[in-house]
């Protein structure tokens, strides 16, 4: 365990080294207890407290990591401001706490466990560049599923993200482990790249996609970036929400695909107009809004409607919106969204 004295205090323990964690997970099989993982990059908010009461519902002990990962922030990204608010983040898991799922008993409760805060040479023991042409040393691609989407903007976000998820997978052994849905091409492709490497820990059926959780307001996906936005920001960026919705109530009324996106981009447009000259004038950039098989990810075709597809393969909804000079991402599923996430 960590001692480190630029530590903040925390009741839980904080495991800076690889070979501190590995003495505590040894335990953890000797005795039996199985481990829930949540990956994250920190700024902890609400959506990742809900991934952590998953696995404080399912599992004996509840791991989470925090790291900002070098390798999947492209050259002129935000890795250098991205938030990082280590003692809020633990203070927020101490006081967390969900009544013990076996007995009735008010004073057992569950709280996490562990917290695996890695540093860059740890997790990256022959270096790492963010230039992908200057990269040596092992990477994880899963190909023919990081290029749409996302990655259409984001091309090498994807090879970064699966290197480091192997990594933390192979560090933290997860009986489990829990992934949002407001990244869900990132959880489709990590349940996919599970599968292709026959990984244990966690196995493909234990890799649990959990729903998006949302201001309750406005619906704007709670993000860590939106620590980004100004209080102008903030008044645009449900747009990205509605214009999903917008498509997502024409497409179930029997539009086809192109109608449903062309509903979405009018939404963002007539916000675009409104905030450019509104209080605040603020810049309104769509990125993309796009329709993708769950499966696949192959983009649907312009002229096809719901009624043309199998409800059990839900369609992914999904866009990215620049709010001033923030990006924001969001998504919604049509179709038997339980097919896809545990609800
Ligand atoms: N609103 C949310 N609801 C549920 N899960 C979420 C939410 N936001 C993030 N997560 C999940 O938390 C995990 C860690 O995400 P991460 O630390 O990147 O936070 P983030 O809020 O997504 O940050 P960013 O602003 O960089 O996108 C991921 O599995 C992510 O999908
Ligand atoms: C999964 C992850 C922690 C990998 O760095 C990150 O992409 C995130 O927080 O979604
Ligand atoms: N939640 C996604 C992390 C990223 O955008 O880098």
């Amino acid at each position: 365990m960590s001692s480190a004295q630029d530590l903040p205090p925390s009741g839980i323990p904080i495991f800076t080294t690889l070979a501190a964690y590995r003495e505590w997970r040894h335990r953890a099989f000797r005795e039996g207890k199985s481990v829930g993982f949540v990956a994250t990059m920190g700024a902890l908010h609400e959506g990742h407290l809900s991934l952590v009461k998953r696995s404080l519902q399912s599992n004996d002990l509840t791991v989470l990591s925090i790291f900002v990962n070098p390798a999947q922030f492209a050259p002129h990204e935000d890795l250098a401001t991205y938030p990082r608010t280590l003692p809020h983040d633990l203070e927020l898991l101490n006081a967390l706490s969900l009544p013990h799922p076996t007995t009735e008993d008010p004073a057992r409760v569950r709280k996490p466990s562990a917290v695996f805060a890695p540093t860059v040479l740890e997790m990256y023991p022959s270096g790492i560049t963010q230039d992908v042409a200057e990269q040596k040393g092992t990477f994880v691609e899963v190909k023919g599923y990081g290029h749409q989407m996302e990655g259409r903007s984001r091309p090498t976000f994807f090879r970064g993200v699966a290197t480091v998820v192997t990594k933390l997978f192979n560090a933290i052994q997860p009986d489990h482990t829990y992934f949002g849905q407001k990244d869900i091409q990132q959880a489709l492709l990590l349940k996919r790249m599970v599968k292709d490497l026959l990984m244990a820990y966690p196995s493909p059926d234990r890799l649990h996609i959990v729903p998006t959780m949302r201001d309750p307001t406005d619906g704007l996906a709670l993000s860590s970036r939106n620590a980004y936005l100004s209080p102008s920001d903030r008044r645009v960026a449900p747009t990205l929400y509605a214009a999903l919705n917008a498509a997502k109530s024409a497409w179930e009324s029997g539009a086809s695909k192109d109608e449903s996106i062309r509903t979405a981009v009018d939404v963002v447009e007539k916000a675009r107009q409104e905030a450019k000259s509104g209080y605040g004038e603020v810049d309104v950039q769509l990125d993309y809004v796009e329709m993708n098989d769950s499966d696949t990810f192959e983009v649907l075709e312009g002229g096809l409607k719901s009624t043309d597809v199998n409800p059990a393969h839900p369609v992914i909804l999904s866009g990215a919106m620049w709010v001033g000079r923030t990006r924001l991402i969001d998504n919604v599923l049509l179709g038997d969204v339980g097919k896809v996430i545990e609800l």
